[in-house]
């Protein structure tokens, strides 16, 4: 079939503009197109002319100068994933083989293959053109997550992703930077190691060559008995297939890493090395990659809001724009560095992506506007001077600000579940000076509250009987609601966990706070004082509420182990660890992610391959230190169970 002189033109027009964007992506870390952009023009040529030489290209160009470390030539290739869009297509794949399928995150970072001889690490290597990649070791063996050595003598390779937490992200996104993949690529390829080492890099080990495991699961937990992070993953049967993208879509705004899709293997060995793969992919794998979540929109205009905190944040008000099926009219700006940053001008054409979350963030501009963007030097609310700490400016008299003072009482409603205390019933409060403090919910009555406009006897009365509903509260949702930065969901719920009562926790420091896994210097910091601060108002709600301890995750409280906290560590052999972690939750146990002076069980796992963990190690310095925690042998906590179990079924 000879092709038509237009098809031809472009094909010639897809494979020159895919060549232009793969320099720019590979070589330069700089792409000037979405991901989803990209990959329709792949699709498109791929319809066109299935066999283009352009389809293979990929990693940096053959003649780009090589930045750091020696050319390294792979022992197996390094190849692509074959992508697909539709549940359809995902289907017929997964219809091509037998056996289960592995469903995991499609990481957003950089391919990084990690040589292992006799236990060390030798080698580790980008994938380059996927034969021949740069040895980027001395960068590699900074990474917190990849072990400098493992417990096994065999020539293993292990290969995985090298990416940025969302978490450390954040700071340099508030700088102006776009996204976390660009910045991962340039940090691997820094001459000086404790500069690369700054960007606090992370690794997902995904794949394992030269063992003897024979599944993609026992991969992976190979993998962790090795020392690697454990990778999120599901088992699906191969008719349930879809139902992978589907959690993981749902997982996504919770992620603490950026996933572009998920990649799904076929489970048996066996059955991979039947399938075998072409040049550009293996067939025992693919990807289903995420869609349509950026676009090109002008911004007219940049409101600032006035958060609880004082804090005054722009939001980019834009013409309307189509996100993943969503009308976007705004977008946020984090800070006032973030415009400098990105050179925002009034009229400017700007690209907004949705990562996830339901509130999109304008990445870059395209086209420059005309106007500037004006930063006010009054609070927009109260008019109070506004004070500039670094990127960030702030009302000088957030507890006099109106708007500060209702963003402040709307979010101990939300957090409490108040219902019915929306902007305009708070303002109205505000105004009548009835409404100044969460504590002034308490003594609200309904003839008051008729009065306002809009309002009358019914609501009134409605909304009285919603805050007496909550004159009890559960401890993380009390210590939530005070609004204390760094106190969200998490840490009030590691909060009240340990602590159980509202006057243990006002008595943590922030040494003990720092002895938490996910609890750092800055955090630990700004809830103590926080709730240093927030004394007063404790005090004054405390005359309201009721304030009850944690109920437990299962069972209903109590339990044969109430009041007693595990961490567990190694691998099990009786059951899986987090089978052993349910049952111990269910006999009213709390379940605790480090080791602390709190802690009244370690247990550690049968499975005794490897050498002794960091949490083994640190519950041996505490116990040394006097701390009454006791480490127990998988043996013992089975006695335990079997104990528990007996006690509560003869009480
Ligand atoms: N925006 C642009 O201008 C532009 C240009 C070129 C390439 N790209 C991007 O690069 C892609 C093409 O590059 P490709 O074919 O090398 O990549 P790919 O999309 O085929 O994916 C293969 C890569 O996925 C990664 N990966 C992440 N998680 C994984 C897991 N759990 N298991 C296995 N692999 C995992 C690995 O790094 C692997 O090398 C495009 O689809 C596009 O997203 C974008
Ligand atoms: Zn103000």
């Amino acid at each position: 079939m000879s092709k038509s002189t237009k098809e031809k033109a472009e094909i010639e027009s897809l494979e020159s503009a895919i060549r232009h964007h793969n320099h720019l992506y590979w070589d330069k870390a700089a792409p000037e197109i979405s991901d989803v952009d990209y990959d329709k023009l792949v699709r498109r040529l791929k319809d066109l002319s299935p066999d283009s030489a352009v389809l293979s290209e990929m990693g940096p160009s053959k003649d780009a100068p090589r930045v750091l470390g020696e050319a390294f030539r792979h022992k197996e290739p390094m190849l692509s994933l074959d992508k697909c869009y539709e549940p359809a297509e995902l289907e017929q794949w997964a219809a091509s083989f037998e056996g289960r399928v592995v469903a995991m995150p499609k990481f957003d970072g950089i391919a990084c293959a990690l040589h292992y001889e006799d236990g060390r690490l030798k080698v580790a290597a980008t994938r380059g053109d996927g034969s021949v990649g740069d040895d980027i070791t001395v960068n590699v063996l900074e990474i917190k997550d990849v072990p400098a050595t493992i417990p096994t003598k065999e020539t293993v390779e292990v290969r995985g992703e090298i990416y940025m937490r969302l978490s450390v992200f954040a700071k340099f996104k508030a700088a102006g930077m776009a996204n976390p993949r660009n910045l991962t690529a340039g940090a691997i390829k820094q001459k000086d190691k404790s500069k690369s080492a700054a960007y606090e890099l992370s690794f997902a080990a995904y794949d394992l060559i030269g063992t003897r495991a024979d599944s993609q699961v026992g991969e992976l937990e190979e993998l962790v008995r090795f020392g690697f992070a454990k990778v999120d993953y599901l088992v699906l049967e191969r008719d349930h297939v879809i139902e992978g993208f589907e959690k993981f879509t749902q997982w996504r705004p919770n992620l603490d890493y950026e996933i572009d899709g998920v990649v799904y293997k076929v489970d048996a060995i066996k059955e991979q090395r039947r399938l075998g793969q072409t040049s550009h992919h293996p067939r025992f794998a693919i990807a289903y990659k995420f869609q349509g979540d950026s676009g090109v929109s002008i911004l007219r205009q940049v409101e600032w809001s006035v958060a609880r905190t004082g804090a005054i944040t722009p939001v980019a008000i834009v013409d309307p724009v189509n996100l993943s099926g969503v009308t976007v009219t705004r977008a946020s700006l984090h800070n006032v560095a973030f415009i400098g940053n990105l050179g925002l001008t009034l009229g400017a054409h700007v690209t907004l992506v949705r990562r996830g979350g339901v509130i999109p963030n304008l990445e870059n501009v395209t086209v420059p506007g005309t106007d500037p963007v004006v930063i006010p030097e009054q609070c927009p609310s109260c008019g109070s001077v506004v004070r500039r700490d670094r990127d960030f400016i702030f009302c000088s008299k957030p507890s006099t600000c109106k708007s500060a003072v209702i963003g402040q009482l709307a979010h101990y409603a939300a957090t409490i579940g108040m219902l019915g205390f929306g902007d305009a019933i708070l303002e109205h409060g505000y105004n009548a000076e009835l409404l100044r403090s969460p504590v002034d919910f308490y003594t609200l009555r309904w003839e008051d509250i008729a009065k306002f406009e809009r309002s009358g006897e019914k609501i009134a009365k409605k909304l009285v009987a919603e805050v007496d509903k909550k004159r009890s509260l559960e401890l993380a949702t009390f210590l939530r609601a005070l609004g204390i930065s760094e106190l969200g969901k998490h840490v009030s719920a590691i909060l009240a966990d340990r602590y159980r009562t509202l006057d243990a926790v006002l008595q943590v420091t922030e040494e003990e706070l720092l002895e938490t896994h996910s609890i750092g210097a800055s955090i630990a910091k700004s809830v103590v004082a926080g709730l240093a601060e927030a004394r007063p108002l404790i005090d004054a709600l405390r005359a309201h509420v009721t304030i009850v301890a944690p109920a437990h995750h299962e069972g209903e409280g109590g339990g044969p182990l109430a009041g007693l906290s595990f961490v567990f560590t190694g691998k099990m052999v009786a059951f899986s660890r987090s089978e052993a972690e349910k049952r111990v939750r269910a006999l009213g146990a709390a379940v605790l992610s480090s080791v602390t002076k709190q802690l009244t069980y370690l247990v550690v796992g049968a499975d005794k391959s490897g050498p002794k963990s960091t949490k083994e190690k640190a519950a041996e310095k505490l116990i040394g230190q006097g701390a009454p925690l006791k480490v127990l042998s998988e043996d013992e906590l089975l006695a335990m169970l079997e104990g528990a179990r007996t006690h509560e079924s003869r009480s």
